[in-house]
């Protein structure tokens, strides 16, 4: 269970949002709700340990992530708004970079393995530089299939470049994580066909 209590938000002098509680169980996705700049980003990389929140606290199976930053990020997969490639590199070599610096285990097969299932089978040997903005987010996106042992998934527009039928693929992979007893914290700014009804939590009720 992820679950956070009276947390507020400070960026620069300016309180974004203050007073956010929420929950997140086995089984549920969450997914995060507001207009731009209400400080949707912000609150994932609170909760997900990457910044520190001016008031308030985020627990992991009951301990404060603070105290234990270690096993909560061994349990914990953050994909950020932009996918961090080296565009001297390939799809497979950026992964693997990815996989070995989060401590994660796979062979350079499964890491091909995960591309060509995310639709990449035909760009695997091309510098990243070359990708459209959809290829460049699918690399990212090809951890969740190296990341089921992390239960908690928390990702800033899985979405965004995403054709019609990678949307319906990403939205069934994150339910079957769902599913399976995982859980997900996601923003997005369109709606996707989760077989698991989301939760909506607005950010804009806890502004400034
Ligand atoms: N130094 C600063 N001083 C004041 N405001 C700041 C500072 N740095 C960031 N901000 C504000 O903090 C907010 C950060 O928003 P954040 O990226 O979390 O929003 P978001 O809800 O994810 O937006 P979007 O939907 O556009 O992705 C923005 O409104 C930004 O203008």
């Amino acid at each position: 269970m992820l679950e956070a209590d009276n947390l507020a938000c400070l960026k620069g002098d300016r309180l974004l949002f203050r007073g956010l509680a929420l929950r997140l169980a086995a089984g549920e996705l969450l997914r995060i709700a507001g207009p731009n700049g209400v400080g949707k980003t912000s609150l994932l990389r609170l909760v997900s340990g990457l910044a520190l929140a001016e008031a308030g606290e985020v627990r992991w199976k009951g301990t404060a992530i603070g105290r234990d930053r270690e096993a909560f990020h061994r349990d914990l997969l953050y994909l950020g708004h932009a996918p961090a490639l080296n565009d001297m590199l390939t799809p497979l070599e950026n992964l693997q970079f990815a996989v070995a610096a989060a401590g994660d285990d796979a062979d350079a097969e499964t890491c091909m393995q995960a591309l060509v299932r995310i639709g990449l089978a035909n760009q695997l040997d091309l510098p990243a530089r070359v990708l459209s903005q959809g290829q460049r987010r699918r690399v990212g996106l090809a951890r969740l299939f190296l990341s089921g042992r992390r239960p908690l998934w928390v990702l800033d527009e899985p979405f965004t470049a995403l054709d019609v039928g990678a949307v319906e693929d990403l939205a069934g992979t994150l339910s079957d994580h769902c599913t399976s007893g995982g859980m997900v914290m996601l923003t997005t700014h369109q709606d996707a066909p989760f077989a698991v009804p989301p939760k909506v939590l607005d950010v804009g009720a806890f502004a400034c």
